[in-house]
């Protein structure tokens, strides 16, 4: 035997070892070629040893072999040959590994999916084995060669085995002659954490579900549930004689003896037979065995019925056959040979493409399968399908792109206003990126482009401003609510009605390999049974693994790494972590009234003047005009609502332009101007009037701050105080968070109760519900400490709260005031609902760098470390 492996311990020294070490023990070397020598092996004994082994290798293909089977293999391959003389000649003991195709994989491995188990992935490790298409389950038997027979003019070899326990292989070396392997016994486990469903009988009521415990008695319940069904399959299945001889029989198995036992019996597809190998728990086992008993007994109804039917639709068969052939005959002789022009197209197609050897080879298999096909083989039209878009694909095709940065900059100033930062950040990361790119093989990868900001602020704009810029077309995939993994790495194609993902589709549509692909809300991908699709996304967004994207349909490697991703988002608290740490993050916020009316006045008005064909000075909209529209019809971060109603007046106008005189020229309308004054008759009453009763100092009312994914809002809270027995009662729609604030506001104020001269108070007799209006929203978050123990104490001491003061900050048991997040945006909404002055943490005063100096001037911001400096600020003595 010659040794190849040098380098990790040698298995070919250690096997030769081992065997030299028993060589004096039980087994019996003296067997001869053609004896059969008698099971030596006990399952219980072999079961406890703890420590590896070192076999010979025996493969099988086509079907896996279980432990506790008898059966006879021709072994044809060498390897195996020598493997099962080699274990005959020493202790009979050979590892007995499966071999499965590709598809076969696929197979079992959508059928783990398919079954009602916790395993979504196949429970066993699996590697190539060696430069063979096979794969190998690394969960294999030990089993002992009980006699061989050699068949020389054939040379192979008739092995009789035994199973005897399952194990994993944890190592393998090989020579040209034999494969050895380091292997370890593998138990069955009971863990009913994995059990999906209940296993349930019928008859006596016993169930056993993920939740309950498994006592010793369970077990004997188990085998019951299985008795029950396996006997009515032996009742239906075999002689009266044979069914009593193997109920005899199996009252001495144990239960893992027994379930491999059934699984010899009743027919199974192969990938069941795979799972019933793999599968460790041997609950799941014996709950998947009896669905296919049960399957089983009702396919044995079934037949009965078909019997009928189906010889019906063979004679339709037959009939058809002859007629497609007829067809066939008379096409040729009208030599309008369709199927070989497809085929034709097909290959010229295929030869035109630029594409890797492997994936050409691939693609060629297609092929041939579609050419060997019969017409009639409902498998054509699939593989045409996979094909057709396979071939449409770009391959290797780009835009030719111009990389021109001062043109970016010139494209993002066209068509943005403002966003100063935003643009600078954008056109250094593109630089960045370019000049990375230019040298292939530099380290790292670029970071993904990522936007973050409230609806309507230009993300996607922005995203279009690059593609244009960059000459790449662009593509928009919309992950909002995606929670099938599928939709970005596509179906298996053994899936009926399978698809391509998403990304795959959007590279069709653009027909290059670099356009930019806009992936917006990324922040709203769920999450459900059907996957995960931020771990696909994982994928398709890693610069060092997309250059070999497999798409689950189109199953070949398709190289990404020259699409530019850009992501976009409205808060990146719900961004995957994994997505976020890969990503150069730039936030976009709020814009103040002014920059609003520069963007409408600037930007929105003329393009939607141009896009019906007006001059921009033919239809003139005053400032105050805008002005009143940002502020009473519109109560945004963005300008999506500000577009809207500039839409509505732009629709309207043009109907009682086209109505006033249908016959004019359009160079003929005459100019117009819209005042305020105008405004009811073109968008209707306007919603966000200011409301007197909100511009009141009341008791127990304040205007909180709160940050949510569409920018900053101001947050009224009420409180009132009523006779009662001491109860806080919240309504509103508030967390758990919230509520644990208004209990610490609450317990502060009792807690300091003399100095704030509430001594009297008997806390005892009075009720305090605490209310934030909009009950709808959901409304979560510690920040609103401040503002919740401001509107208790005011209720309870009668002071009034200004009503242009607003407030945000954090309260502590001993009334500290702690920093908050997302200051800016929160500044922005008090800006907005007019506030003059807004109370604001200490700790958060480094933070006023980032907002706007418009928003600075406009509010008188008050920091503040300790409750009773709000309460000086905002209460009115
Ligand atoms: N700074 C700006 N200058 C000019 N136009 C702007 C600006 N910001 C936004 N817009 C315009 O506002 C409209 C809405 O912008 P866009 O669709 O890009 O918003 P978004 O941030 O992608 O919103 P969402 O998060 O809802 O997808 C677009 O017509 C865009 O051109």
């Amino acid at each position: 035997m010659t040794k190849k492996q040098d380098n990790s311990t040698n298995l070919f020294d250690e096997y030769a070892q081992r065997m030299q070490d028993t060589a004096d023990g039980a087994w019996e070397n003296s067997v001869q070629d053609g004896d059969v020598s008698e099971v030596f092996y006990d399952r219980a004994t072999l079961l406890k040893s703890k420590k590896t082994m070192v076999m010979p290798q025996l493969t099988v293909r086509n079907n896996c072999f279980l432990p506790a089977i008898c059966a006879s293999f021709e072994c044809k391959d060498s390897l195996s040959n020598n493997a099962a003389a080699q274990a005959f000649a020493n202790n009979g003991l050979v590892f007995v590994a499966t071999l499965v195709s590709e598809d076969e994989l696929v197979d079992l491995d959508n059928f783990i999916h398919t079954q009602p188990l916790t395993h979504t992935v196949l429970p066993c490790a699996v590697s190539p084995y060696k430069d063979s298409n096979f794969t190998m389950l690394h969960t294999g038997v030990i089993a002992q060669v009980l006699s061989l027979q050699m068949d020389e003019d054939n040379n192979s070899t008739r092995v009789l085995l035994q199973g005897l326990v399952r194990a994993e292989l944890l190592e393998i070396q090989s020579d040209d002659n034999l494969d050895l392997v380091k292997i370890k016994v593998l138990n069955d486990n009971t863990n009913l954490s994995q059990l999906k469903l209940p296993i349930y009988n019928g008859q006596t009521g016993f169930t056993l579900t993920a939740g309950s415990k498994l006592k010793k008695s369970d077990l004997q319940a188990v085998r019951d549930v299985l008795n029950l069904y396996f006997h009515k399959w032996l009742m239906e299945n075999r002689n009266r004689d044979d069914a009593a001889k193997i109920i005899g029989n199996e009252e001495q198995m144990p239960l893992a003896t027994y379930i491999d036992y059934i699984a010899e019996q009743v027919p199974l597809f192969p990938r069941e037979r795979l799972f019933c190998l793999i599968m460790r728990n041997l609950l799941l086992r014996v709950y998947s065995i009896v669905d296919f008993i049960q399957r089983d007994l009702g396919l044995g109804l079934l037949r009965s019925q078909l019997d009928k039917k189906v010889g019906d639709m063979i004679k339709k068969e037959q009939r058809d056959y002859v007629i497609r052939n007829t067809i066939k005959a008379l096409k040729q002789q009208l030599s309008d040979n369709t199927e070989t022009d497809e085929l034709d197209n097909y290959k010229k197609r295929l030869a035109e493409l630029n594409l890797l050897p492997e994936v050409r080879r691939q693609l060629e298999n297609v092929l041939q399968k579609i050419a060997k096909a019969a017409p009639n083989n409902p498998e054509v039209a699939g593989l045409q399908d996979y094909l057709d878009l396979v071939l449409s694909l770009p391959w290797g095709k780009l835009a030719p792109e111009c990389f021109d940065l001062p043109k970016v900059q010139e494209s993002l100033d066209a068509n943005h206003f403002g966003l100063v930062k935003v643009k600078k950040r954008i056109v250094e990361y593109l630089a960045m990126r370019h000049l990375k790119e230019a040298k292939k093989n530099s380290a790292g990868t670029v970071e993904l482009l990522c936007l973050i900001g409230p609806p309507g602020i230009g993300k996607t704009s922005i995203a279009r401003s690059i593609a244009a810029a960059l000459n790449r077309p662009l593509a928009t995939i919309s992950l909002g609510g995606v929670d099938d993994e599928a939709e970005i790495r596509g179906h298996r194609r053994t899936y009926i009605g399978a698809m391509p993902g998403r990304i795959i589709k959007a590279l069709q549509t653009v027909d290059c390999d670099n356009p930019v692909i806009l992936l917006d809300e990324i922040d709203k991908l769920g999450i459900s049974s059907k996957g995960d699709p931020a771990a696909a996304l994982l994928e398709v967004l890693d610069g060092e693994q997309n250059d070999k994207f497999r798409d689950n349909y189109v199953d070949l490697p398709y190289d990404l790494s020259k699409v530019l991703f850009i992501v976009t988002a409205n808060s990146y608290d719900t961004i995957p972590p994994a997505l976020y740490d890969r990503m150069d993050v730039i936030n976009l916020d709020s814009y103040t009234e002014n920059e609003k009316l520069q963007i409408a006045k600037r930007f929105l008005w003329p393009k939607l003047l141009r896009s019906i064909n007006l001059e921009v000075n033919q239809i003139k909209l005053s400032d105050t005009c805008l002005r009143n529209i940002i502020s009473a019809y519109t109560a945004e971060a963005g300008v999506r609502q500000l577009e809207r109603c500039l839409k509505t007046i732009c629709r309207k106008l043009a109907a009682d332009l086209l109505l006033r005189d249908s016959a004019g020229t359009i160079t003929d309308l005459p100019s117009l101007s819209i005042g305020k004054k105008d405004l009811v008759n073109y968008l209707g009453t306007a919603p966000y009037q200011d409301d007197e009763l909100h511009r009141k100092d009341l008791v127990g009312v304040v205007n909180g701050l709160a940050w949510t994914y569409i920018g900053g809002v101001t947050l009224e809270v009420e409180v009132k105080i009523c006779k009662g027995s001491g109860k806080i009662n919240l309504t509103g729609n508030l967390g758990d968070v919230m509520k644990e604030s208004a209990t610490v506001a609450w317990t502060y104020i009792i807690s300091q109760a003399d100095t704030l001269k509430l001594s009297d108070t008997k806390w005892n007799e009075l009720d305090v519900h605490i209310h934030i209006p909009e009950g709808a929203t959901p409304k979560d978050g510690p920040s609103a400490g401040v503002t919740l123990a401001t509107a208790l104490y005011s209720a309870l001491s009668g002071r009034k709260v200004k009503h242009k003061v607003a407030m945000t900050g954090e309260l502590t048991l001993t009334g500290r005031v702690f920093p908050i997040g997302g200051l800016k945006e929160k500044l922005m909404a008090a800006y907005r609902a007019k506030m003059d002055t807004v109370i604001i943490p200490k700790a958060n005063v480094k933070d006023l760098d980032e907002v706007d100096n418009e928003v600075k001037k406009v509010l008188h911001i008050v920091p503040v470390k300790q409750i009773e400096e709000v309460w000086q600020t905002a209460l009115l003595p």
